[in-house]
């Protein structure tokens, strides 16, 4: 999306968007939502936003307000949410949430804001929040009491990928004070409801808020400029290092993303500890550094084992020398299979809509299709040193005419039966075969 490439934004007070990022913004995207908690940092976004907008643009806003229900007034938070937005002459979207049981119910409501965020939004879409400068300060602090890397010294990200491909969240006031947001919302006459929980100090970023900020202030009445402009700084340098370990670590994985740890064996623990993190990364993982060391302390045992590692949205595993992350939404698809299920859809539908237009009839005469290999141990070591996982060799569809073995998904074909062309892949609950000619 070219609107990633814009320049970036410059707000100030009276609060304007440059109106050429917010042209930008309306023409590639098809919606622009702005998330509505009912206070006053978002009611203020809302309120300067719409403004700036055409009538044409405005079609494309919508408000998304997500109720927790942790609160007795949650109830009236949102009817005073959706009265601002029919006063504003916006669409309005509220969806409720369950919160699961966590330690935090700060972390719950979180997570079960941004999953309801990302099952809202689709591609070519847009989410903006009203995080601003103040929160910057106290998220990169709070981080650094927490014993955050550079990635979480680096603060919220002004922009992010969300949800599906294409989706995006952005975060415009981060340049802008409390001070500035308030200031217009009096200007402007704005109305907005207090969160109670706002000036609960057991949560620890209202103790931050609360008791440490202004402390330090009295020293360093710039804090939250000087914290949010080292925090751009070290956002920039980490954004360097990425790419850099990005493009290492492509060199040293296999087709099926896993890594080859013999390239790690003669560094030091320093070393491993930094490409493995960096691996995990890339896969959205992100662990604290003493559940790293263990998962090194795994990988570093015989290779003949296969050890693995249970993390809450996946497992980390090791086959052969390579180390690998199958994510939940894979693992349903590696569970057991109902075989006869598999063999009467997949194969028909190949036949049906795999190869533009053949009809059941065209299957080659007496092709099978089969999950079962027969383990031989030959078959065996051809898969080992083709490094197919263990974990997906049940999921391989075996082709066979009449008795003979013709194909092996996508990985092998018979030198006789050169028509016969398997494309296969991992994909939603089935592996699919995508065509057979
Ligand atoms: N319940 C919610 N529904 C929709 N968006 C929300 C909700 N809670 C927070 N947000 C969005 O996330 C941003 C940051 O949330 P956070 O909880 O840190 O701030 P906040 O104190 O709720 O901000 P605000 O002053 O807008 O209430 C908000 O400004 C808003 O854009």
């Amino acid at each position: 999306m070219k609107h990633t490439h814009l320049k970036p934004i410059k707000s100030s007070m009276p609060l304007r968007f440059n109106q050429e990022w917010i042209d930008g913004l309306f023409s590639e995207v098809d919606v622009v939502w702005v998330g509505f908690s009912g206070g006053v940092d978002s009611h203020v976004l809302l309120h300067a936003i719409v403004s700036q907008l055409t009538a044409q643009q405005r079609r494309k806003l919508a408000v998304i307000h997500i109720h927790h229900g942790l609160s007795d007034h949650a109830d009236s938070w949102l009817s005073h949410c959706e009265q601002v937005c029919q006063k504003l002459d916006v669409r309005f979207v509220a969806k409720r949430v369950q919160l699961e049981a966590q330690a935090s119910v700060e972390d719950a409501a979180r997570n079960a804001r941004y999953q309801a965020f990302e099952q809202i939004m689709t591609s070519k879409e847009v989410l903006l929040l009203a995080h601003h400068g103040d929160d910057q300060a106290e998220t990169v602090l709070f981080r650094l009491l927490r014993g955050t890397g550079g990635k979480g010294l680096s603060g919220m990200p002004r922009m992010r990928a969300i949800g599906v491909e294409g989706a995006y969240l952005v975060r415009p006031l981060l340049d802008i004070s409390k001070v500035s947001i308030e200031s217009y919302a009096r200007q402007e006459k704005l109305k907005w409801i207090q969160d109670d929980s706002n000036a609960d100090e057991r949560f620890t970023r209202n103790f931050l808020r609360q008791r440490v900020v202004p402390i330090l202030k009295e020293r360093f009445p710039k804090m939250e400029q000087n914290i949010a402009s080292g925090a751009k700084r070290i956002e920039t340098d980490y954004l360097m290092l990425s790419r850099f370990a990005e493009r290492q670590l492509a060199k040293w994985c296999n087709e099926y993303g896993g890594l080859d740890l013999s390239f790690l064996s003669e560094e030091s623990l320093e070393e491993r500890l930094f490409w493995l993190r960096h691996f995990l990364q890339n896969k959205s993982i992100s662990l604290p550094q003493l559940q790293l060391e263990n998962v090194e302390q795994m990988l570093s045992g015989r290779e003949d084992r296969h050890p693995e590692f249970k993390l809450k949205n996946g497992r980390i595993m090791r086959h052969q020398n390579f180390i690998y992350f199958l994510p939940l939404d894979q693992e349903v698809t590696l569970a057991p299979l109902n075989k006869d299920e598999i063999l009467k859809r997949s194969f028909d539908e190949v036949l049906v809509s795999g190869c533009n237009g053949c009809v059941l009839g065209e299957r080659p005469e007496g092709a099978v299709l089969s999950f079962e290999n027969g383990n031989s141990r030959k078959l065996k070591k051809w898969l080992n040193d083709l490094q197919v996982p263990s974990w997906w060799r049940n999921h391989l569809p075996y082709i066979f005419i009449d008795t003979e073995l013709v194909a092996i998904g996508s990985l092998w074909r018979h030198p006789d039966y050169p028509h016969v062309k398997v494309e296969w892949r991992l994909s939603g609950e089935l592996p699919l075969l995508v065509s057979l000619e």
